[in-house]
């Protein structure tokens, strides 16, 4: 099996909950995909950064991350992937809002500053989550370079007209959904 068809499984057996949710948007919904049940998984992550590093291979980025939560691991994921291929990958992460002690920073980890940066999430419905990545990111000068999630759930259309390559791992179509 290859890394592509091994996760798509992972997140078939873990991530797919059938019911009635309401979603980051406000708006309900018959089904929820916890990609966290996946992309904190050990036997998943691993995956997870290798099926994304691949599937953003044509991109030109040296560090990635988006607002937290879900777009944590995703990041993390890659950099260790990244690591194993000896490549050097940065990762970062997006605040919700900034910090309001300490450094009184947005965007965590090594500075973005004119630095390529690759936007990910778990998964992206409305796109709302990764805008507001992309937003805080090109205020603090990084250029970001495209966005890139697990599970595309409706976010596409809106991302493309932000100007942005949109890559997705998976379809709702490939799990059935
Ligand atoms: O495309 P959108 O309509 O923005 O929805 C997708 C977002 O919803 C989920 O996060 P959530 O807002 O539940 O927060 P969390 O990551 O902190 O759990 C998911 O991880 C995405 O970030
Ligand atoms: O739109 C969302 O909030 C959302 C949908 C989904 O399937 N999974 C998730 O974590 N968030």
């Amino acid at each position: 099996m290859t890394d592509r068809d091994e996760l798509r499984q992972q997140i078939l057996d873990k991530a797919v909950v059938h019911g009635k949710v309401v979603l980051s948007s406000g708006k309900e919904a018959d089904y929820y995909v916890d990609l966290r049940r996946v992309t904190l998984d050990a036997q998943a992550a691993p995956l997870v950064g290798r099926v994304m590093l691949d599937l953003t291979q044509d991109l030109e980025f040296d560090a990635v991350g988006g607002l937290t939560l879900g777009a944590d691991p995703v990041a993390t994921a890659m950099l260790h992937a990244a690591g194993q291929q000896g490549r050097t990958l940065d990762a970062f992460v997006v605040r919700k809002a900034e910090k309001q002690h300490g450094l009184q920073r947005r965007i965590e980890g090594p500075d973005v500053a004119g630095r390529r940066v690759l936007a990910v999430e778990d998964t992206s419905t409305t796109g709302g989550s990764v805008l507001t990545a992309v937003e805080a990111l090109r205020e603090a000068g990084a250029e970001v370079v495209g966005v890139a999630v697990i599970v595309e759930r409706g976010a596409r259309p809106k991302v493309t007209e932000a100007g942005l390559p949109y890559l997705a791992a998976y379809e709702l179509s490939d799990l059935g959904l």
